[in-house]
């Protein structure tokens, strides 16, 4: 099927790659990944869509007035001219037909762009966002409050598009290129739209991050939870974590996540979002991911596992250190720019983390934009590189079998107890509790050779970390 679309032919620069062939693109995207990824680990063959047209939740119109008339439509590409239609071939056809429905209620009630030169007129932009029943959330963005007759506008769009279930304000007296201010008030529903990811619901509001993607988010989500292999017994951090997407998908697989996000908004919403799916183990926290995380490791926080999914600019030097200071088992690091993702897949590298293989999802078809998620993790070496000689029973073996290795056991017991604890003692209360060691491992060289014993205090401390990690 041709792509056709008015806007392409008009240059909105929304989807730069619509002419290209869908497979040409993602082999683009593959040739890309792996020229600035490649190097580091293998990269898997781009996971793209069966139908890669009308596949966005979210749609930004801005209004003007052209030949007397209120319009509505994109901007040209790196301009403020407006191209006026609703027929955009990324967005989702409710979202096109909404975007009609909003401009016919607004002439209807005579309102007026917004002149920015001028600084006179209501109507700055509308924001979309449809959820996978096919509900939508319309935001009018104004300049001011005042939005005369906003009651009338509701029962005409509602008239005209009963899927809208709610209706918000937003006021943006900025000059900046922004589309969205910080004030909001709702004209009708709750303010927001319910979709339904992975099997949870999220409340999604105006302001919030929210992927654009649902079909592929799925993709991408489960292979970010399958790469962090959660048993239920993880501490798990979501960093950037928006409306709490992945953490809350996580939530059920782990003992704990906690959240970090620095849009009060966003942090809000994942809130709601997580009593809306009864999940009491997530919480969220509303700050900067660098200085957060900075300050939790400093304060000993061990988590198993950290997802992390910045902005495009990527993570921080900061945040990375402070990830490695806190000696998770794994990090699943999920990216929207290839570039920043090499740059820190690379400052992981140098604290001796190691890039599994890159798995990338096409959540942008017709744009040159990918996602990718990767694993990474420290001490799992290549077999072939490495000859070792050892005795099975000068070793741990339970260290490779379900549990926790003495690392994680002795970061548990200064965490709850303040206690330091010996590889010594913890394998002596392993012997006492009837878990397999090696059978020489940590045991006096000759008979009379003495062995200090643990103390009761460190013993009970050990038994509390083997019963929390389901050893006992
Ligand atoms: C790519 S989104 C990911 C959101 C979420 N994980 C998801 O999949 O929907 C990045 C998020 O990071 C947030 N963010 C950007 N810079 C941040 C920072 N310095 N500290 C904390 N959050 C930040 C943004 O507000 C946004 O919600």
């Amino acid at each position: 099927m041709p792509n056709t679309c008015v806007n392409y032919e008009k240059k909105c620069g929304g989807c730069p790659l619509l002419a290209l062939p869908y497979r040409e693109q993602l082999a683009q995207k593959q040739a890309r990944l792996q020229e600035l990824l490649g190097g580091f680990a293998p990269v898997k063959a781009v996971q793209g869509m069966a139908e890669p047209l009308h596949y966005r939740n979210k749609a930004i119109a801005s209004f003007a007035t052209q030949r007397g008339k209120l319009v509505c439509g994109l901007y040209a590409e790196g301009t403020h001219r407006v191209l006026p239609g609703a027929d955009c071939l990324l967005q989702e056809e409710i979202l096109n037909k909404t975007l009609a429905a909003v401009l016919d209620a607004a002439r209807a009630c005579r309102w007026t762009a917004y002149d920015e030169d001028r600084g006179i007129g209501l109507l700055r932009h509308t924001v979309l966002r449809s959820s996978c029943s096919g509900k939508v959330l319309v935001t009018l963005v104004t300049p001011g409050p005042d939005l005369p007759g906003s009651k009338n506008f509701c029962t005409a769009l509602r008239k005209k598009a009963p899927w809208v279930v709610s209706i918000v304000q937003n006021i943006n007296p900025t000059r900046s290129s922004a589309v969205l201010g910080s004030r909001e008030k709702t004209l009708y529903g709750p303010g927001f739209v319910l979709d339904t990811l992975c099997g949870t619901q999220f409340a999604i509001s105006s302001r919030s991050f929210y992927q654009v993607n649902r079909t592929q988010t799925e993709v991408l989500y489960k292979k970010a939870l399958e790469l962090a292999k959660l048993t239920g017994r993880e501490t798990v951090i979501d960093a950037y974590c928006g409306i709490g997407t992945i953490g809350l998908c996580a939530a059920p697989l782990a003992k704990q996540v906690i959240g970090v996000e620095r849009n009060p908004a966003a942090v809000k919403d994942a809130a709601a979002n997580a009593r809306r799916n009864k999940i009491a183990n997530a919480r969220f926290i509303c700050a900067d991911a660098t200085e957060w995380m900075a300050a939790a490791a400093g304060e000993g926080l061990h988590p198993d596992v950290v997802f992390l999914d910045p902005p495009r600019a990527g993570s921080t030097p900061a945040c990375i250190a402070a990830v490695n200071k806190m000696k998770p088992r794994r990090v699943v690091y999920v990216s929207c720019d290839p570039e920043t993702l090499a740059r820190d897949v690379a400052a992981f590298t140098r604290l001796g983390w190691r890039p599994a293989r890159f798995c990338p999802v096409d959540l942008f078809p017709q744009t040159r934009h990918v996602e990718t998620v990767v694993l990474l993790s420290k001490g799992e070496v290549d077999s072939k590189k490495i000859r070792v000689e050892f005795s099975l029973e000068d070793m741990d073996m339970s260290e490779f079998q379900d549990g926790a290795t003495y690392t994680q056991i002795k970061d548990y017991v200064l965490e709850h107890s303040g206690l330091k604890v010996s590889n010594l003692y913890i394998s002596q209360i392993k012997r006492k509790c009837g878990i397999e060691v090696g059978k020489n491992y940590n045991l006096p060289k000759s008979e009379d050779s003495r062995q200090p014993q643990c103390p009761p205090e460190k013993e009970k401390a050990i038994r509390e970390a083997f019963k929390y990690f389901g050893m006992i």
